[in-house]
């Protein structure tokens, strides 16, 4: 999915947090958002995710706004991901059931997810109950497992060990090799940003 921003302006209260005149995001690449502390860019992931639609100007997705369908095209991982009180597999699964995906599909596409990620010990377990990295894992499994044509990131290994990094970022890489998916990521990690941005964008104040 290509994303296109014009003219875009957000305010909290008085305060302009982002001032975007044109802005391109091309479609199966992945691309970093990086920059300091409070320059936006969760702001700028929330708004594009259309979880916050009170800015000015437009965002467009293939040339067209905002609408349900392209809605279920895409998937936001939070920082801080929010888990249903639920086993881990169950919260994998929903985007599937929510999309209609038949049973058996389901099932092999969750078990799938679950091995690339590494996390199969995790599948009966809460996912309230989950450490901050088991989350941002499992919650990195859920937003892969429908195949997103737009798949948005902040900082999903902020709280991961070096082996499990690893693990992420081969199998973001792999999403969007295999599916040509498009990635924005937010990171405050350069080295990362290397190893997986085709682009990156510097947001500044
Ligand atoms: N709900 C809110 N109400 C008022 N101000 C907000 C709100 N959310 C964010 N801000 C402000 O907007 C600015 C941008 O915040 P944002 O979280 O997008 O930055 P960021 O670049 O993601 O920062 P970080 O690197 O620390 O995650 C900050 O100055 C922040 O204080």
């Amino acid at each position: 999915m290509e994303i296109s921003i014009h003219n875009l302006k957000k305010y909290y209260g008085e305060k302009l947090v982002l001032d975007i005149e044109e802005l391109k995001i091309k479609r199966g690449r992945i691309t970093g958002l990086i920059g300091p502390n409070g320059s936006g860019k969760s702001t700028l992931l929330n708004i594009i995710s259309g979880l916050d639609r009170e800015f000015l100007g437009t965002v467009k997705y293939d040339g067209k706004l905002l609408d349900k369908n392209i809605y279920k095209k895409m998937t936001l991982v939070f920082q801080k991901p929010y888990l249903f009180r639920r086993k881990v597999y169950e919260n994998i699964e929903y985007p599937l059931k929510v999309r209609g995906v038949n049973r058996d599909e389901r099932r092999e596409r969750v078990k799938n997810i679950m091995e690339r990620l590494e996390i199969e010990g995790l599948k009966d377990k809460k996912g309230h109950l989950l450490s901050g990295g088991e989350s941002q894992k499992v919650s990195l499994a859920r937003a892969l497992v429908f195949n997103p044509e737009l798949l948005l990131l902040d900082e999903p290994t902020s709280n991961i060990d070096p082996e499990s990094v690893k693990v992420m970022e081969r199998e973001i890489l792999r999403f969007n090799e295999e599916t040509n998916g498009t990635v924005i990521i937010v990171t405050h990690n350069m080295e990362q940003s290397e190893r997986l941005c085709h682009d990156i964008i510097h947001l500044e104040r």
